[in-house]
C-alpha cells in the first residue's frame, strides 16, 4: 500500500511547484499508471516516494511506515528502478550487482543466488553474468536495474520508465513479470512510462499529472469509458476522397476518420458518400485508446 497525502515540492529559488497537493491511494496487487507529458513532476513523486527527495510538505507512507520518521523501515518496503540503469554499478558483473543488492536487502546468499538465476535467465542475460554492466548495451543495463529492483521480492516496487529501450521480446518479458508480481505476490506495482499502449494493458488504474497537479485518477478501463464520446469511426471507400470529404489515400484506398455525437449520425455520412458515388470498402468503429484519453487531458486549457 502507498498512501501519498498533499505531496507538494518546489524547486529552488524558482519557486516551481514541481509537485503541488498530490494525494493518491495505491493498493496491494495493484499495477498504478503515473502518466503525464514532460516535466509533469512524475520523476519527482517518484523520488519522494523512494526516500531520495525532502517533501516541501506533505507526507507519504509505504507499507504504513512513513517516509520521513520511519525511514528504514519504509525503505525496506521497496525496491526501484530510477532514472534508467543509474541505480546499478557498472564496473561490477550482472551477477555480482545481483548478489550485492539481495545481500543489502537482507536475503540469505543461497536465496540472492536463486532469484539472480532465475532472473538473469529470463532476461536471457544468463550467458552475460559475469560481463561487467558497463560494457552492456543500453537495454541490457536496463534489463539488469530491473532485476536488482526486484531481487528480494518487495511488496512495493516503483519502476520509473521500465520497458524503455528494451526490445519487442525483453518488454514482453518485463510486462509479463510486473503483472505477475501484482497478481500473484499482491505487490503494489507503481510505474511512469510515456509508452501508453504499456499502460494500458498493464495498470488496472492511472492518475495522469500535468504541471505537479493530478488531472485524473481512475481505473483505467472507467477512464477509457468517460472518453467513449470520442469514439470514431473509419469509413474507408475506394479511390480518391469524394468531393467534401478529408481523407488519407493510399494504395488506392481512402480511409476517412469521422467523429460522431451518436452512432446513429454515421448513416447520414454514408449516405452522403453514396450520393457522391463512392464505393464503399469497410466500416470500422475505432474506440479511443489511452493514447487519445491522454492527449485529450493535458491539451485541454490549464485551469492554473
Ligand atoms: N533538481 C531540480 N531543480 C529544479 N527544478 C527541477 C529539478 N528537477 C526537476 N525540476 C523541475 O520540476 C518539474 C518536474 O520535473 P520532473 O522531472 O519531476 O518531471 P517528469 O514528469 O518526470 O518529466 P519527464 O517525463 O520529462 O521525465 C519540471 O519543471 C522540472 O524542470
Amino acid at each position: 500500500m502507498i498512501e501519498i497525502d498533499a505531496l507538494t515540492k518546489v524547486y529552488g529559488s524558482a519557486q516551481v511547484r514541481a509537485v503541488d497537493e498530490v494525494s493518491l491511494r495505491i493498493g496491494a496487487g495493484s499495477v498504478f499508471g503515473f502518466l503525464g507529458p514532460n516535466g509533469a513532476g512524475k520523476t519527482t513523486t517518484i523520488k519522494m516516494l523512494a526516500g531520495l527527495l525532502t517533501p516541501t510538505s506533505g507526507r507519504v507512507r509505504l507499507g504504513g511506515f512513513d517516509v520521513a520518521r520511519q525511514r528504514s523501515a519504509a525503505m525496506a518496503q521497496f525496491g526501484a528502478l530510477l532514472e534508467g540503469s543509474r541505480n546499478v554499478y557498472w564496473s561490477l558483473s550482472a551477477w555480482q550487482n545481483l548478489m550485492y543488492f539481495g545481500r543489502l536487502k537482507g536475503l540469505r546468499k543461497h536465496r540472492v543466488a536463486e532469484r539472480a538465476q532465475n532472473l538473469l535467465t529470463d532476461l536471457g542475460l544468463w550467458e552475460r553474468r559475469h560481463d561487467k554492466v558497463g560494457g552492456f548495451s543500453r537495454g541490457m543495463q536496463q534489463k539488469v536495474a530491473i532485476a536488482t529492483a526486484l531481487i528480494a521480492d518487495p511488496p512495493i516496487v516503483l519502476l520509473d520508465e521500465p520497458t524503455l529501450g528494451l526490445d519487442v521480446e525483453a518488454t514482453r518479458t518485463v510486462k509479463n513479470w510486473i503483472a505477475e508480481q501484482a497478481r500473484e505476490l499482491g505487490t503494489t506495482v507503481l510505474l511512469t512510462t510515456h509508452q501508453l499502449d504499456v499502460a494500458q494493458e498493464l495498470c488496472d488504474r492511472v492518475a495522469v499529472m500535468r504541471q505537479g497537479r493530478l488531472v485524473a485518477d481512475l481505473p483505467t478501463r472507467d477512464l477509457l469509458d468517460g472518453f467513449r464520446e470520442r469514439d470514431r469511426y473509419e469509413i474507408r471507400v475506394e479511390g480518391e476522397a469524394p468531393p467534401g470529404f478529408d481523407g488519407v489515400t493510399r494504395e488506392g484506398v481512402t480511409t476517412i476518420s469521422v467523429r460522431v455525437s451518436d452512432p446513429r449520425e454515421v448513416y447520414g455520412v454514408v449516405e452522403r458518400l453514396r450520393a457522391q458515388g463512392a464505393v464503399l470498402e469497410s466500416l470500422t468503429q475505432v474506440r479511443p485508446d489511452l493514447e487519445d484519453v491522454f492527449l485529450a487531458l493535458v491539451s485541454e486549457p490549464s485551469h492554473a
